[in-house]
This record gives C-alpha cells, sequence and structure tokens, in this order.
C-alpha cells in the first residue's frame, strides 16, 4: 500500500472546519476526525476519558493536553490503514508536539475568516448537541426549522456562539493556535485560507489536495469508503 496521507484542518470557532471537512472526506476519501465529535462520543458512552472531558466543556473551557492527546492518540493508531484529515486537533503546541511524535503530518489547512463573517455564521448556527450534527439557518437549514433532520430532536443554539461570547474565544484562539501555526509553517507544509465564502475557497483547498493527495491513495482511499 503507497504512502497515506496525513492532514490537519485548523480555524477559529465558525470558520467552516467541520463543513470544510465533509467536503474533503467526500471528496478525496480520506477518513474525517473531529476531536469534537470524537468527545461527544465518549461522553455519549461514558467513557472515563468522556465524563472527565465533560466537566469542562460543560464550563466552555479546552479539555486538559493530557486528557485530549490520551484520547486521540490510541484512536489515530486504530487508523493506520486509512489516509486522514484531523479537524479541531491538534489545538494547543502541546497536542501538536505530541501529534508530530507519533506521526508526520502532509499538510495543515488554516482557515483565517474575518471576525464579521464568524459573528454572521455563529450567529445563525443551529446544533443537534447530542450527534455534533451543525445547521445554520442561511447556509445548511434544517428540513424542519429547529428539528435535527435524523432524530427529530430539538436543536439548540450555543451560548459560546453569541457573539458576545464570540471575541473572547475568537482571542484565546488566536493565542492558543499561534505557536501551531507556527510550527507547521516553519515545517512547509501549512496552507492557510481567508476569504469570507467557502465556495471561493473550496476550489483553491480542492486542486491542492488534487496536488497533493498521489492519485493511487485517493482513488484506493474513495473505493475503500463506497
Ligand atoms: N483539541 C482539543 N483540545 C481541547 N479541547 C477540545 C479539543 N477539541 C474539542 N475540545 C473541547 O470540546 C468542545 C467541543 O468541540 P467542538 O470542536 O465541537 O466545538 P468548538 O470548539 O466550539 O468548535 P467550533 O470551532 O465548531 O465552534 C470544545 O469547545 C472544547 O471544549
Ligand atoms: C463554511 C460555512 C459555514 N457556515 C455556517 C455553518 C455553521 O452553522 C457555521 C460554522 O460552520 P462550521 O463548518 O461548523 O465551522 P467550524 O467547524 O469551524 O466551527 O457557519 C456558513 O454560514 N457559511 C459557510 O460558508
Amino acid at each position: 500500500m503507497s504512502r497515506l496521507f496525513r492532514a490537519v484542518i485548523m480555524g477559529p470557532p465558525g470558520s467552516g472546519k467541520g463543513t470544510i471537512s465533509e467536503r474533503i472526506a467526500r471528496g478525496f476519501g480520506l477518513q474525517h476526525l473531529s476531536s469534537g465529535d470524537f468527545l461527544r462520543e465518549n461522553i455519549a458512552s461514558n467513557t472515563e476519558a468522556g465524563v472527565l472531558a465533560k466537566t469542562y466543556i460543560e464550563k466552555g473551557l479546552l479539555v486538559p493536553d493530557h486528557v485530549m492527546t490520551r484520547l486521540l492518540l490510541p484512536r489515530l493508531e486504530e487508523m493506520t490503514c486509512h489516509s486522514w484529515l484531523l479537524d479541531g486537533f491538534p489545538r494547543t503546541l502541546a497536542q501538536a508536539e505530541a501529534l508530530n511524535s507519533s506521526c508526520e503530518l502532509d499538510l495543515v489547512i488554516s482557515l483565517n475568516i474575518p471576525l464579521e463573517t464568524l459573528k454572521e455564521r455563529l450567529s445563525h448556527r443551529w446544533i443537534h448537541q447530542a450527534s455534533g450534527r451543525v445547521y445554520n439557518m442561511c447556509f445548511n437549514p434544517p428540513r424542519v426549522q429547529g428539528v435535527d433532520d435524523i432524530t427529530g430532536e430539538p436543536l439548540i443554539q450555543q451560548d459560546d456562539d453569541k457573539p458576545e461570547a464570540l471575541v473572547a474565544r475568537l482571542r484565546h484562539y488566536k493565542d492558543v493556535a499561534k505557536p501551531v501555526i507556527d510550527v507547521y509553517k516553519a515545517k512547509g507544509i501549512l496552507h492557510t485560507f481567508s476569504d469570507t465564502d467557502t465556495d471561493r475557497i473550496w476550489p483553491y483547498i480542492s486542486s491542492l489536495l488534487s496536488a497533493k493527495i498521489p492519485t493511487d491513495i485517493a482513488d484506493a482511499q474513495r473505493a475503500s469508503t463506497h
């Protein structure tokens, strides 16, 4: 099996990580691992790490690095036969160093989206808390307003997504993400995209991935995921 492809997507809340990750997974057959979704799975199945993580998430805090790495690295060990895209991890320098000591990344996509755009997007973001499924009344609305397409359960808006909370979250994201971005810039694998419209960014991301992912890997991954 030819070498596998390892990528990370980074960006502040509302920058489009989840949306773009789904397009990449669909188009290039990469396995998408979202740290937020993985935490929600652990919380739903009441694992020891899930119970611990929940105490931080409920307070709007980041889960401590040692908990995240102890949770994510074994999960990546299970994915050694797949090309993958990590979303939401690493988020701190300690997490990046732990990841870099266990595998060699090929590409890091960083989304650098203006604050006003983030505010606009998050003010219309509704989520199905249990699954993490994301809707947006302007961008990708649910079939029935306020209700999850799959379970029919009610959608909620996160307090964190309200404009007054967003500025603090954004500042914290920038403080914590900057050293991580600097590491991957120094490695020459960082690609930054800035625009208010994802549909304008997507063609560039898509052509970058087409150039970076050897076709035999992309074809093999697409075949294995269909
Ligand atoms: N890599 C990580 N390190 C520490 N905590 C994390 C990490 N990933 C997720 N979390 C915790 O899980 C919560 C949910 O993660 P998720 O990515 O779904 O939400 P978010 O950070 O608000 O993302 P978004 O960028 O979509 O707003 C986060 O608010 C954070 O508390
Ligand atoms: C990518 C994108 C997302 N959205 C909406 C969908 C979500 O409700 C919200 C955030 O997108 P999302 O993909 O959840 O971003 P992240 O995972 O980085 O937090 O914005 C738009 O309105 N326009 C866009 O171009």
